[in-house]
C-alpha cells in the first residue's frame, strides 16, 4: 500500500522536449516462454506493478491523451514510443503523479500501483514519487557535491539509514559510477561529464529505494558511448527495479525494452485537437517484427512520424 504520510518533496521539475527519431532494424529480444538474447523468460502477460485503465489526461480543457489501458510489468523494461506530441511524456508523468505539479493537468480513469488507486483520496503524491522515481531528459544534478546529491533524498525524506557512506556507495555502484567518482565524492557534481551526470541522477533516484524508475528520454542529451553505458545500466537495473522509458529512438527501444507501447496522435472529431492514443502494446520483438496494426508498421518502417 502507498502510505499517506507526508515527507519533503525532493522531486525535480518535469521537463520535456523533442529529440531525433530514426528507423529501426529489429533487434533480438526474449520470446514468450523461450530464452532470448538476454537469457530471460518473459511471461505472456506482464505481472502488473502499475496499471492504467481507460486513462484520459487533460491540460485544462485540452484532452492530450485518450483511453489508455496498459500494464507495466514487474522487473521488465517497458518502452513508450511514438511521434512527437502523441502524449508519451504526459502518460509517463501521470505514472508517479508528476503531472500534479503542472497547473491544469488532470487524470481521469484509473492508474493503480499494486492494485491501489494512485490518485485515490489519502494517497500522498510525495510518497508515490519516492516509490516511483524519475530520471529526466537532461541530467539535472543539484549544485552540490557528488556525495550530497546522493545523500539529499534519503535525508529530506527522513529515511532510516545505518551508514550514509554505505548508502552513497551502494547507489553509485548500482548506477555503475562508483569506480569513476570514489576519489572525488566531495567535488561538485557539475564537474562530471553529461553521461556521468545522468548516471549520478540515476544513482540519486536509486538512493531512496524506489521500486519503479521512470525515464523520460534519458539518453537524448548524451553521445553514443554515454548512451550505450546507460543502456547497459538499464539491463542491470532491471534485476532490482521496474523500468519504464520514453524514447524517440526506436533502435533504443528495440535494444532495451521487453515490451513496447506504440502511441500516435489523432485529430479528435469536432475540436480537431490532436489527442494521443495507444495503438498497440506487445513484446518488443513482436512490435518490431510483426506489428498487429498498420499504423505501428508505418511508424517503425519510417513511412510516417
Ligand atoms: N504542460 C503542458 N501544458 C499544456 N499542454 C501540454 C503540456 N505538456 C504537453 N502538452 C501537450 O500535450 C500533448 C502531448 O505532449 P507530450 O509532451 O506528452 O507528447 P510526447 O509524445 O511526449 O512528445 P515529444 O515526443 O515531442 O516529447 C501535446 O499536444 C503537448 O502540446
Amino acid at each position: 500500500m502507498i502510505s499517506t504520510t507526508t515527507t519533503a518533496d525532493d522531486a525535480p521539475d518535469a521537463s520535456t522536449s523533442a529529440s531525433d527519431s530514426s528507423s529501426v532494424a529489429a533487434a533480438p529480444r526474449p520470446q514468450v516462454g523461450a530464452s532470448g538474447g538476454t537469457d530471460r523468460y518473459l511471461p505472456e502477460h506482464p505481472t502488473p506493478v502499475i496499471e492504467c485503465e481507460n486513462v484520459d489526461i487533460y491540460y485544462g480543457a485540452f484532452r492530450a491523451v485518450h483511453d489508455v489501458s496498459l500494464v507495466y510489468g514487474r522487473h521488465e523494461i517497458t518502452a513508450m514510443i511514438g511521434p512527437s506530441g502523441c502524449g508519451k511524456s504526459t502518460v509517463l508523468r501521470s505514472l508517479n503523479r508528476m503531472n500534479d505539479l503542472i497547473p491544469g493537468a488532470r487524470v481521469t480513469g484509473k492508474i493503480s500501483y499494486h492494485g491501489q488507486d494512485m490518485y485515490g483520496s489519502g494517497v500522498d503524491p510525495i510518497e508515490v514519487r519516492r516509490r516511483i522515481g524519475m530520471v529526466f531528459q537532461k541530467p539535472n544534478p543539484f549544485p552540490k557535491s557528488i556525495y550530497d546529491n546522493i545523500a539529499y533524498g534519503p535525508r529530506v525524506t527522513g529515511m532510516k539509514v545505518d551508514s550514509m557512506d554505505d548508502l552513497v556507495e551502494e547507489a553509485l555502484r548500482a548506477a555503475a559510477l562508483w569506480d569513476e567518482v570514489k576519489d572525488k565524492l566531495k567535488q561538485s557534481a557539475y564537474g562530471l561529464s553529461g553521461g556521468q551526470q545522468q548516471r549520478l541522477c540515476i544513482a540519486r533516484t536509486i538512493a531512496v529505494r524506489p521500486e519503479v524508475i521512470l525515464m523520460d528520454e534519458p539518453c537524448s542529451a548524451l553521445d553514443p558511448i554515454a548512451t550505450a553505458r546507460i543502456e547497459d545500466l538499464m539491463e542491470d537495473l532491471r534485476k532490482d527495479f521496474t523500468i519504464i522509458i520514453v524514447t524517440h529512438n526506436m533502435q533504443q527501444a528495440a535494444r532495451v525494452a521487453d515490451r513496447t507501447a506504440f502511441f500516435t496522435a489523432q485529430a479528435a472529431e469536432g475540436t480537431g485537437d490532436r489527442t494521443g492514443q495507444l495503438v498497440e502494446f506487445d513484446l518488443t520483438s513482436k512490435i518490431f517484427s510483426n506489428p498487429a496494426d498498420r499504423r505501428t508498421e508505418d511508424y517503425i518502417s519510417g513511412r510516417f512520424g
